[in-house]
């Protein structure tokens, strides 16, 4: 045994000389590359928890921009580091820089949610999806969404904005703006796009899964996150049963062509069908869905008819141009995609109410590769955060910014300045769906009721997406008897 010892030990003292050397030329190297690169001006702060608690504070009070963002940009420039969530993060603003970043989705970098968000929506939808799996998944979601496809939606949305003003708003005296909204976006998204009969307490479900969406992913019992998990399960069982019975039924009838029908679901099956998708990713791009649609399209309504309320002039505008539109229409008839179409100053103040109020402030992305932008080097594995804030409050883009101007939309705007909706190749795949529930929203509330706000000074939280602290109550009244 000893002369075993004896005969191996210069290789193992051989070996591990070659291993500490090793390591120290790799470090040495990764020393010399760092101090060649330049990083972005910033503080990381401390250790793990950087700067995640200015984050989270400015967040809550809805004052990410004024207490986060841009005491930075004043300090560093339009580029910083920080250190969020454990991760550090270059912040970039700018429409030259939303433009660089949104553009080169998976070649610079790809989109990075957090872990809760992914487990919650699920690890099959688009939003997890890369390159050309992603092309395909988001194809068949904008197939929907196609102009022709609008065109039978319209009066579809139409019958959805009626039902639930004569359910919900019928003979009281106020309502919650926010909450209403909430719920009829919900039944946009699964009557009208997917074609799915909403159950009663489908929405409780689903909100139960949203609430836990951005929650610490701990999963003990009692917290948010284990609680979404369990209406995440009981989506699921209720989404199979829908996906089976629609397969069934396209089997039957032997529909599994490119030809389904716009109804969403009945797309999505026929690719399941064909074998181009599995039933994991039916159900999760379905959650997806309704999560990207539910709290952005309320809140934009939400503060649209805030700014409306502040506005008298612009509502009076609107007044007229929505008044116009329904006088060429006879007692009962839908509007079509061209009444939508000149609806042209309401989408101009629902505009600019999303340049003021962001649905979603921005996004996080993960560099792929060493970048290079603006002089510095934002490194493989790092975070990149772009804001709408950056350029929505600008000057430079939008004179006089903190000022409600629908007007301003007259003009082209620069490309990547205004990005509510985000851009590149993960641009919001339910922009026209959202555009037409705002219009078609607006276009049924204003022109039957007078509406008043009840809390004009109403503040806006975050939690982690905006929304109006109390619901905002609104006061209403028919402008004729039904
Ligand atoms: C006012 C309402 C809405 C706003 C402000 C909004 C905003 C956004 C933004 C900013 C993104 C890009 C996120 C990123 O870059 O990481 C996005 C993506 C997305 N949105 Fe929307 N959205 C709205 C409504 C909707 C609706 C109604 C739907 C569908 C029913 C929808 C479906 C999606 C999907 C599927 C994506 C992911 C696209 C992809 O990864 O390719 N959104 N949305």
């Amino acid at each position: 045994m000893a002369v075993v010892m004896d005969s191996f030990l210069p290789w193992i003292l051989f070996c591990l000389a070659a291993m500490i050397s090793t390591v120290i030329f790799f470090q040495h190297k990764k020393r010399c590359y760092t101090s060649k690169r330049k990083l972005p001006p910033g503080q990381l702060g401390l250790p793990l928890l950087g700067e995640t608690m200015e984050f989270y504070r400015a967040q809550r009070s809805n004052r990410l921009f004024e207490d986060f963002v841009e005491p930075r940009v004043a300090k560093y420039g339009k580029i910083f580091k920080t250190s969020l969530m454990g991760s550090p993060t270059v912040v970039v603003n700018g429409a030259e820089a939303n433009r660089f970043i949104l553009s080169n989705e998976f070649k610079l970098v790809i989109s990075s949610w957090p872990s809760s968000s992914v487990q919650l929506m699920g690890r099959n939808s688009i939003m997890e999806k890369q390159g050309e799996h992603h092309r395909f998944q988001r194809g068949l979601i904008t197939s929907s969404l196609s102009y022709s496809a609008l065109e039978t939606l319209v009066p579809k949305i139409c019958t959805a904005v009626q039902l639930h003003l004569q359910k919900y708003w019928h003979g009281k005296d106020s309502i919650s703006l926010y909450c209403s909204t909430k719920l009829l976006t919900f039944t946009i998204v699964f009557e009208c796009l997917l074609g799915i009969n909403v159950e009663p307490q489908m929405l409780d479900t689903f909100e139960r899964v949203l609430e836990g969406a951005f929650a610490p992913p701990i999963n003990f019992p009692g917290s948010k996150f284990s609680r979404a998990k369990k209406a995440r399960v009981e989506i699921v069982k209720m989404l199979e049963k829908v996906v089976a019975e629609k397969r069934r039924e396209m089997e039957k009838n032997s529909v599994v062509g490119e030809d389904t029908g716009c109804m969403l679901l009945s797309r999505l099956v026929a690719a399941m069908i064909r074998g181009d998708l599995t039933e994991e990713e039916v159900i999760d791009n379905i959650v997806l869905l309704v999560f990207a649609a539910h709290d952005t399209t309320s809140f934009a309504i939400a503060m649209t008819f805030k700014m409306l309320a502040q506005h008298p002039d612009c509502y009076s505008r609107i007044l007229q141009e929505q008044g116009d539109v329904m006088k060429t229409k006879k007692e009962g008839e839908k509007l079509g995609l061209g009444d939508v179409k000149r609806m042209e100053y309401s989408w101009q103040a629902a505009r600019e109410s999303m340049r003021l109020f962001p649905p979603i402030f921005g996004s996080f992305r993960k560099a792929v590769a060493d970048i290079e932008y603006g002089g510095f080097t934002i490194p493989k594995g790092w975070k990149v955060l772009w804001t709408a804030y950056g350029t929505h409050y600008d000057g430079e883009y939008f004179e006089d910014p903190m000022r409600y101007d629908p007007g301003r939309f007259r003009e082209l705007v620069p490309p990547y300045a205004y990005v509510p909706f985000g851009g590149g190749a993960r641009t919001c795949a339910g922009y026209q769906l959202a555009k037409l529930n705002i219009l078609i929203f607006l276009h049924y509330v204003v022109t039957a009721y007078h509406w008043s706000l009840l809390h004009p000074d109403e503040s806006i939280i975050m939690d982690p997406l905006p929304l109006p602290s109390q619901g905002m109550p609104i006061n209403i009244s028919p402008k004729y008897p039904y």
